[in-house]
């Protein structure tokens, strides 16, 4: 029986600075629920990673962070590394380790000790994300999208509560685009994890986000339903494109198309 938890991650009046330069402004209140995949969009140079980087606590903020209830700056390190795991937008560490190695080594450093355990969680996940036959590969020989997918399941394997991805499907083929939007979902809505996951495609966020955060120039410019924030007009102000945005009645999955940049 799964227990439903709908406190999740609160933002409350957040600002981020990197050196002098003020980056993110004045978020309001913002929620992601337990559960729930939440989609962060925005154009280049928006400030998704930042806001993601921040609260990784990677970057020091103004304002209020928590997770179900707590307050993010309160924890130690160690508890952070627990809770969040974050997947940076391009990782190149551990290039000697192998694909299986890393796992453990991703799972241990997030606090689990039991080795018997880790062993049966990584030997399931491997299975679930079809990474088998990569799996005694060092991580310095994958291609750009293998090397993608094995650190997707790096951080899945830590089982934080608050779980974040910076543009996780860059380097995927649609087949691994689709089924890892798939898999980030569910592991939301079974595991009742808190999932961020930063996007440019806008058709897989509309399809598989539960709630879209959109960031245009270090400010909020909507949030809510994917229905609701991606509409012509809007992506016209935010992105300068002119797009056909389809919400089949038929049960089909949405889409998103691009037309011409303005
Ligand atoms: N390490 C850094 N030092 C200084 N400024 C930075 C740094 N990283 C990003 N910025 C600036 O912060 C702003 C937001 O960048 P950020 O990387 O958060 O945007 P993003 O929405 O993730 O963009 P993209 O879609 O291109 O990845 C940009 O103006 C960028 O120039």
């Amino acid at each position: 029986m799964i227990e439903v938890n709908a406190e999740g991650l609160e933002i409350r009046d957040l600002s981020v600075s990197r050196g002098r330069t003020r980056i993110l402004d004045s978020l309001p209140e913002l929620r992601a629920r337990r559960g729930e995949l939440t989609a962060l969009l925005g154009p280049n140079g928006a400030g998704k990673s930042t806001l993601l980087q921040a609260i990784a606590g990677l970057l020091p903020t103004d304002g209020e962070l928590s997770l179900d209830g707590k307050r993010l700056n309160e924890l130690s390190a160690r508890q952070r590394a627990a809770r969040i795991g974050y997947l940076p937008q391009l990782s190149e560490a551990g290039a000697m380790l192998e694909v299986f190695e890393s796992l453990l080594l991703a799972r241990r450093l997030a606090g689990h000790h039991d080795d018997d355990a880790n062993l049966a969680h990584c030997e399931q996940l491997v299975e679930a994300l079809t990474l088998a036959p990569l799996a005694s590969q060092r991580l310095g020989q994958l291609s750009g999208g293998q090397r993608q997918r094995v650190a997707i399941a790096q951080a899945l394997v830590r089982e934080p509560t608050l779980l974040m991805l910076d543009e996780p499907t860059s380097a995927l083929d649609l087949h691994f685009q689709l089924s890892v939007l798939e898999w980030l979902s569910r592991e939301a809505r079974e595991h009742q994890r808190v999932v961020i996951v930063a996007l440019h495609d806008l058709s897989l966020a509309a399809r598989h986000a539960a709630h879209v955060w959109l960031l245009h120039t270090g400010r909020l410019v909507a949030c809510g339903s994917p229905r609701e924030v991606l509409t012509p007009a809007r992506l016209r102000e935010v992105y300068a494109i002119e797009a056909r945005v389809e919400w089949p009645q038929d049960g089909s999955p949405p889409a998103i198309i691009a037309l011409h940049a303005l």
